[in-house]
């Protein structure tokens, strides 16, 4: 079977999976093949809501995707998305133990090839995760994933409030970008701030999947050897909002200097956006003309504007800690939340994210040194 661009437009839309579903009379399968002694597939044990079951088949089985018949930007960052969600399926589906070590060429080919045309790294990145995952449910309602991964209803929650936080910075990133001084940037940050709550009836994401990297993780070394396109293994970091355009073009425009690691982020952004960021970058210094200016009213919008960004980064803070302590209070009690079906084994917070000890702590001097240099970048009076 050769999938061509109208096969995966179908199973992102889950049609041809669900009619293959009635005519087999057949439900998704949610349980680990591996772990129910079959061979492990593509798809199947992610539980992905749309087209898994064209994918029910192992990928050293599976005939090997072509990538030529994909059109412009949206099919192709439509391939990705399914192709990361597939892969991420393929290898995480036992958690974070006996992962495999190469991805079968068959999958790992496309995947590439999608890859490269898009200038995105072959592996499930926040562009995927946030940015290409939403449809609207129909012409007037509420937005949707496209994909989602076992976690329930508070993963989608996750996935539709991060993308909100990303809508909210619009009207900032559009002034910002036109380098007016009386920027309502802060507004905007403030605006972003009340989403991330989760949404009415949803509680905090349980991440059991996560972090999916192949880079400074204990479980793969390694990293990842693609068959069939390298034959020595190649290391990525996961998905994350750290790699979300809209912080780091913030603090380009206030001239904010961060971490090697949200630098080395940039790579995980779609080249346009990363783009965007350096050509912020290079602009000569807002801070720099609000500081000659002498104009003090100038100097208050700017620092407005700074709070509002730690501001933000400290409600991130509050909300990474409840998240740390609510899943690892949940996997001590052996607790599931009610919207995963996973069972209560999803509870577990990933092995980084996990209280080993640390509580978390090299996550947390991270976020708070990232939000003190934000506050570093004030204009003192
Ligand atoms: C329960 C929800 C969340 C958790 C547990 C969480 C966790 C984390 C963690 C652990 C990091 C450290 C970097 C990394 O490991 O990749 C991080 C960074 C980051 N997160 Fe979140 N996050 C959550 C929600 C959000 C949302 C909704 C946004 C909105 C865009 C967001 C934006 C960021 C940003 C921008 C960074 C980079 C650090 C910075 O610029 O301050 N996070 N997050």
């Amino acid at each position: 079977m050769l999938v061509n661009q109208l096969q995966i437009l179908q199973v992102w839309e889950g049609r041809e999976a669900c009619r293959g579903r009635a005519r087999a009379g057949r439900s998704t399968r949610r349980v680990s093949p591996r772990l129910a002694g079959q061979p492990p597939t593509a798809g199947g044990a992610l539980g992905i809501a749309c087209g898994a079951c064209c994918f029910q088949r192992s990928p050293w089985q599976m005939p090997q995707l072509s990538t030529q018949h994909l059109r412009g930007r949206e099919e192709l960052h439509l391939a990705h998305l399914v192709l990361s969600f597939i892969t991420m399926g393929y290898l995480w589906q036992e958690g974070e133990e006996g992962t495999v070590k190469v991805l079968p060429q068959n999958l790992a080919v496309p995947f590439w090839e999608v890859s490269q045309a898009l200038g995105l790294p072959p592996i499930l990145s926040h562009t995927d995760f946030v940015l290409a995952n939403w449809r609207r449910k129909n012409p007037n309602r509420n937005l949707d994933t496209i994909i989602s991964l076992p976690g329930g209803e508070s993963l989608r929650g996750f996935i539709l409030v991060t993308l909100l936080v990303e809508k909210a910075a619009v009207p900032g990133i559009k002034v910002g970008y036109r380098r007016a001084p009386r920027t309502p940037m802060g507004w905007s940050l403030l605006a972003a701030s009340p989403c991330y709550q989760p949404p009415r009836g949803h509680s905090l994401p349980d991440f059991h999947v996560f972090p999916l990297s192949w880079k400074d993780n204990p479980a793969m070394p390694d990293g990842l050897i693609y068959e069939g396109v390298s034959d020595e293994p190649m290391a990525y970091s996961g998905g994350s909002a750290a790699q979300s355009t809209i912080l780091h073009a913030f603090d380009e425009l206030l001239g904010i200097r961060h971490t090697a690691f949200l630098h080395r982020m940039r790579d995980y952004m779609p080249p346009p956006h990363r783009a965007f960021v350096e050509e912020i970058h290079r602009a000569p210094s807002l801070k720099q003309h609000v500081l000659s200016s002498g104009d003090a009213r100038l100097c208050t919008a700017f620092n407005r504007c700074i709070s509002a960004l730690a501001e933000f980064r400290s409600y991130h803070i509050t909300i990474v800690t409840k998240y740390i302590t609510v899943a690892a209070a949940k996997a001590k009690a052996g607790q599931a939340d009610p919207g995963d079906r996973a069972g209560p084994s999803a509870v577990k917070p990933p092995s980084a994210l996990e209280a080993k000890g640390t509580g978390g702590s090299h996550i947390f001097s991270f976020l708070k040194s990232v939000r003190d240099t934000t506050r570093e970048g004030m204009i003192s009076a």
